[in-house]
């Protein structure tokens, strides 16, 4: 269906314009998209256009456009007769807080964004051109998906993308931002990136819509249920960062931005430092005087970084894990740390695969990680048993031990059993770990390890309470510390906890030109 603003090229060639008018009448028509009516209905829908996206997100003036006279070359369906400049899609470059950055924003406006053959080409050549340059990539999905008009063809564009997001993972960043509802491929290309954004009640992300779902499981659902932003930010953790408004979303893209470097052979940027006071006085009544009472480790790692650089990463999902980027002396790192305030910072599946891709970044990206450790161990029981925390739980040990950048573990509370190991412990190539006085590294919590291994005194004893009592105490005087570790030289430094910002500032500074490789190998095979 033609649309009003919808000009054949070669009606604008009148001899009445000068070759200027017309270059100058082809950018106007471009940059109007699906036209003036759609752009108000995007604008209803509390939305902005691609271009405005890109405005936003860019430095003033650096943007430069490519490909923004591309046009779709299929005939049937009527489309020979419906064509618009760039085909439904914005790509190009310009510097983000003056870095390189690569743009591509999809353009609702036309044909609801969905993916042409010409579309997805655009979307090549700018990753492309992001990979060979070595800087980032963000994306900015607005599409109903594969343009349904073109079949196959736009199923090989998606292909052609997602084959490209997989070769450039782990090379440049990629980040991807859904601002509409995102269906079908739309939803994959985002899902292969290393971080996903999503705006509340605007943006949908599902492989099939609620119309679909009906159809197959009778499940009435509505689009915000099934997969609106706080469902994937809470749910199934598909996105990382659930934004108030756009605008706040594009916020988010660049402060990312500022934590990471532009390639994998590049570093983060390093920020201007000036060493002060770096003692932290109110760690050391941070952790209560009964072990099982929980503290908030946002608290902790809020006093060790650098004041409000914290930028925590999928916020809502897994709240018993806590990972995210903040500067410390400057210093770009990525932070872990055990949440005792939500299901006293047990690891179960969700919090596992979360800190494991998370880990997984960083070590990419060259990020330096610091782990925060107060944790009791895995979650028993059927549901976790049955779903596969054997797996998923390996996945964070596979990813600490496969991590090469400067790693620093504190120790600040329990260190139990089988976590202790997989929490970036020296055994599993942390360089530098540290306890806290309050630090309990051992199998298990006391009681548990009194009932057990003093079962036949226990039960045997006259007053069989007293004596669990009694072994409790032995065995918490014996291994709820950390100097049986610090005397195997597991832990490098029982240090006060006001101490622990000027340790970390010095520690990542003389690990900072570390060196280690992995064995020569084509890529490891993480537990999926
Ligand atoms: C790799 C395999 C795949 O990608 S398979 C996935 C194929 N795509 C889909 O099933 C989603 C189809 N689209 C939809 O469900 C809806 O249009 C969604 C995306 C939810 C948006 O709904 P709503 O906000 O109400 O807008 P709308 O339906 O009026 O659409 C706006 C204009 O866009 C068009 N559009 C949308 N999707 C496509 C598509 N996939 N291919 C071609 N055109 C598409 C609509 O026809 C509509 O066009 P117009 O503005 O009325 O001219």
């Amino acid at each position: 269906m033609p649309t009003e603003n919808h000009l054949e090229t070669n009606q604008l060639a009148t001899p009445t314009l000068t070759k200027a008018d017309v270059l100058n009448q082809k950018n106007a028509e471009a940059e109007l998209g699906g036209g003036q009516k759609r752009i108000d209905n995007q604008h209803k829908k509390g939305k902005l256009t691609a271009r405005e996206r890109i405005a936003l997100l860019v430095d003033e003036g650096s943007f430069e456009e490519i490909g923004k006279f591309v046009m779709h070359r299929t005939r049937d369906f009527g489309l020979d007769k419906e064509h618009y400049l760039g085909d439904g899609v914005v790509t190009g470059y310009g510097t983000v807080n003056g870095r390189l950055t690569y743009v591509f924003a999809q353009d609702f406006t036309v044909f609801g964004g969905a993916l042409s053959e010409t579309h997805a080409e655009k979307i090549c050549k700018l990753m492309d051109l992001a990979l060979q340059n070595g800087a980032p990539i963000i994306g900015l999905n607005d599409s109903g998906g594969a343009r349904i008009q073109e079949g196959v063809l736009s199923l090989a564009g998606y292909a052609d993308i997602f084959y490209r997001n997989t070769r450039a993972s782990g090379v440049i960043p990629q980040l991807s931002a859904v601002m509409g509802p995102c269906a079908g491929g739309a939803v994959y290309s985002p899902a292969i990136t290393d971080f996903i954004f999503m705006v509340e009640n605007t943006s949908y992300m599902f492989v099939t819509g609620p119309n679909v779902v009906k159809t197959v499981t009778h499940e009435t659902v509505t689009a915000e249920e099934l997969g609106g932003a706080s469902t994937h930010s809470t749910k199934s953790g598909v996105t990382h960062f659930a934004c108030e408004n756009e605008l706040a979303c594009i916020q988010s893209l660049k402060q990312l931005l500022s934590y990471i470097p532009q390639n994998c052979e590049d570093e983060p940027p390093m920020l201007a430092y000036e060493s002060g006071d770096e003692s932290r006085p109110g760690l050391n009544a941070i952790i209560p005087a009964n072990p099982n009472q929980p503290y908030d480790m946002r608290e902790v790692i809020d006093e060790l970084v650098d004041a409000g650089s914290f930028m925590e990463v999928h916020k809502n999902f897994a709240e018993n894990i806590v990972v995210g980027f903040a500067r410390i002396g400057g210093r770009s790192i990525g932070v872990v740390g055990n949440q005792p305030a939500v299901l006293a910072g047990v690891l179960d599946i969700n919090a596992s695969t979360k800190a494991a891709r998370f880990v997984r970044f960083c070590d990419c990206f060259n990020v330096p990680l610091l782990v925060l450790e107060d944790v009791p161990g895995f979650l028993p029981g059927t549901d976790q048993e049955w779903n596969g925390i054997i797996t998923n739980g390996a996945k964070l040990l596979f990813a600490f031990c496969e991590a090469t950048v400067p790693r620093v573990t504190v120790i600040t509370r329990k260190a139990y059993g089988g976590a202790y190991d997989v929490m970036n412990s020296k055994h599993i190539g942390a360089d530098m770990n540290y306890a806290w006085p309050s630090a309990e590294i051992a199998v298990m919590g006391a009681s548990g390890a009194a009932e057990i291994i003093f079962k036949r005194e226990i039960a045997e004893a006259e007053d069989p309470q007293a004596k669990l009592q009694e072994k409790v105490l032995e065995y918490t005087e014996k291994f709820a510390n950390p100097y049986r570790a610090a005397n195997r030289g597991y832990i490098d430094e029982v240090i006060m906890p006001d101490q622990t910002r000027q340790k970390l500032i010095r520690a990542f500074t003389m690990l900072e030109n570390k060196v280690a490789t992995l064995p020569k190998k084509k890529h490891g095979n993480i537990p999926l």
